[in-house]
């Protein structure tokens, strides 16, 4: 079998546990199959391009410290106030740079000079996320010749909003380099198929191939990210026990619980949510104090103004909505900015009736996959989830909402929570046959076979 060797941004290095859903899952491919993992090492200091290495079981970690000016312009500019914004359809908070965007060429010339040493031509290179797109040409004009595949987690949006980006052709084009790219749904790959033929002048092949006018073609597919259901079953029955799970389970006394896990992003529709919940409580007067919602929100990419500005503005709401509704002994909503060790999570799941997710826009969002997998058969909580977020296309059994309907999204907390055992199974058991059907290890290993397939 050829050696993998997986490039992210972000890299899952043993003893790190930031919040983040493409490091958990790319974690769990490469626990199972091995290989090479090269990304940044998550370090700003000294000077970009110092290498370090580590090896734990089969995997091989070599990762790489960025400076203060290629961070800034890279991954808190280009890449987190550019491209995010971009993907997640909020033109509204683009901020375009062209300072910014030499930064984020530079660094993944950076990385391709650092990468392309290390790689035999006998390697399979799995490249992800909008951090890396023009990696593998990089790669390619520096003689790489092993297969390339490129997976982006985020939303891939219609060739018009991509259109916004100054030079956009520049950028885009630059992915029809890779053998083969991956999407997490159907319509995201969809839509770069129509980018391709409306910007890239090529025409779609019946098996979905995109076939350039110059002769070259990119194999596209969707290949729906999923978690490794069945661990995440046993650490959430084992979770019980965790001394936070039981503190967290007295300091209910009997009351239902509610749950909300995300990292401080503004694409997971917080804001949003938290108006939501007061509205439950507002149009349902019968239910107050009988439901405490938590929100687990880590900071997230917190040099980025847009992420201070949410802060706060989250901090107000929270604020406003115990000020009105909270009782002596009741405190409706925690808001907690803290990061949770992902076993610690499960239990905190499985303790929860409703699980919100409703973000206004989200590649997947594994959390609503995670909910459910950790959710105890016999007597499972009910999910809320948006239909916005990509894990809806698989999730079609959950309460799906749109996030910014507060009114509708009101009524949905209620009906999860009174919800009665039987549906709760039916529902729970239809949403279980494609996250155990696609779990991680199927996502890793489609994606591989397709990319091994493909003529180069
Ligand atoms: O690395 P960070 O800047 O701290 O951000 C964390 C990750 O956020 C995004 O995750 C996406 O990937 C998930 C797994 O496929 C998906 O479920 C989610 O919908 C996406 O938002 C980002 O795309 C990653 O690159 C970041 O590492
Ligand atoms: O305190 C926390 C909050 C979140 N997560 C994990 O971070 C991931 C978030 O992934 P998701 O796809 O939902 O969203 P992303 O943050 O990647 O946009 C999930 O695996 C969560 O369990 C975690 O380990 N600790």
């Amino acid at each position: 079998m050829s050696r993998l060797v997986v490039v992210s941004n972000r890299v899952a290095v043993p003893g790190e546990s930031r919040a983040g859903g493409l490091a958990v899952g790319l974690e769990a491919a490469l626990r199972t199959r091995g290989g090479l993992w090269f990304g940044w090492s998550g370090k700003v200091r000294g000077d970009s391009g110092r290498l370090h290495e580590q090896d734990e079981g089969d995997v091989r970690y070599v990762t790489m410290d960025l400076d203060q000016a290629d961070h800034d312009a890279y991954y808190n500019g280009f890449a987190n106030r550019t491209l995010w914004p971009l993907l997640h359809s909020r033109l509204d908070l683009v901020d375009y740079a062209r300072e910014t965007r030499a930064g984020y060429r530079r660094v993944n010339a950076l990385f391709a000079d650092k990468l392309a040493p290390l790689l035999r031509d006998s390697d399979v290179l799995w490249i992800h996320d909008y951090h890396l797109i023009p990696l593998a040409a990089l790669l390619r004009e520096r003689g790489v010749g092993c297969r390339i595949g490129f997976f982006l987690h985020v939303p891939m949006p219609s060739a018009d909003l991509v259109s916004a980006l100054p030079e956009h052709g520049r950028l885009f084009g630059t992915l029809y380099a890779y053998d083969l790219v991956g999407f997490q749904t159907v319509r995201d790959a969809d839509r770069f198929r129509t980018y391709a033929r409306i910007f890239g002048g090529a025409t779609i092949e019946s098996d979905g191939t995109v076939a350039l006018p110059g002769g070259g073609q990119v194999a596209v597919g969707a290949f729906p990210i999923g978690i490794d259901a069945a661990r995440i079953a046993e650490q959430s029955a084992a979770a019980v026990a965790k001394p936070a799970v039981r503190a967290l389970r007295e300091s209910l006394s009997g009351r239902q619980l509610a749950i909300g896990v995300d990292r401080l992003d503004y694409s997971k529709g917080m804001p949003e949510r938290f108006r939501a919940f007061g509205r439950y409580l507002e149009r349902h007067p019968a239910e107050r104090g009988r439901m405490t919602f938590l929100q687990i929100a880590p900071v997230s990419r917190g040099d980025v103004a847009e992420y201070q500005h949410l802060r706060d503005q989250l901090e107000g709401i929270a604020g406003h909505i115990n000020g009105t509704h909270a009782e002596p002994d009741w405190t409706p909503l925690r808001y907690v900015n803290r990061n949770f060790a992902h076993a610690t999570l499960t239990g905190f799941y499985r303790m929860a009736s409703v699980g919100l997710v409703t973000p206004l826009r989200d590649g997947m969002n594994l959390v609503a996959k995670e909910y459910v997998a950790a959710q105890d058969p016999e007597d499972p909580g009910a999910l809320v989830l948006s239909m916005l977020a990509g894990a809806a296309a698989e999730l079609d059994a959950a309460l799906l909402v749109n996030p910014y309907d507060l009114d509708g999204v009101a009524d949905a907390i209620a009906r999860a929570a009174s919800m009665s055992l039987s549906e709760r199974r039916e529902r729970w058991e239809s949403m279980m046959r494609p996250i155990r059907d696609y779990d991680i290890h199927v996502w890793c290993r489609r994606f591989l076979e397709r990319l091994g397939e493909v003529s180069t």
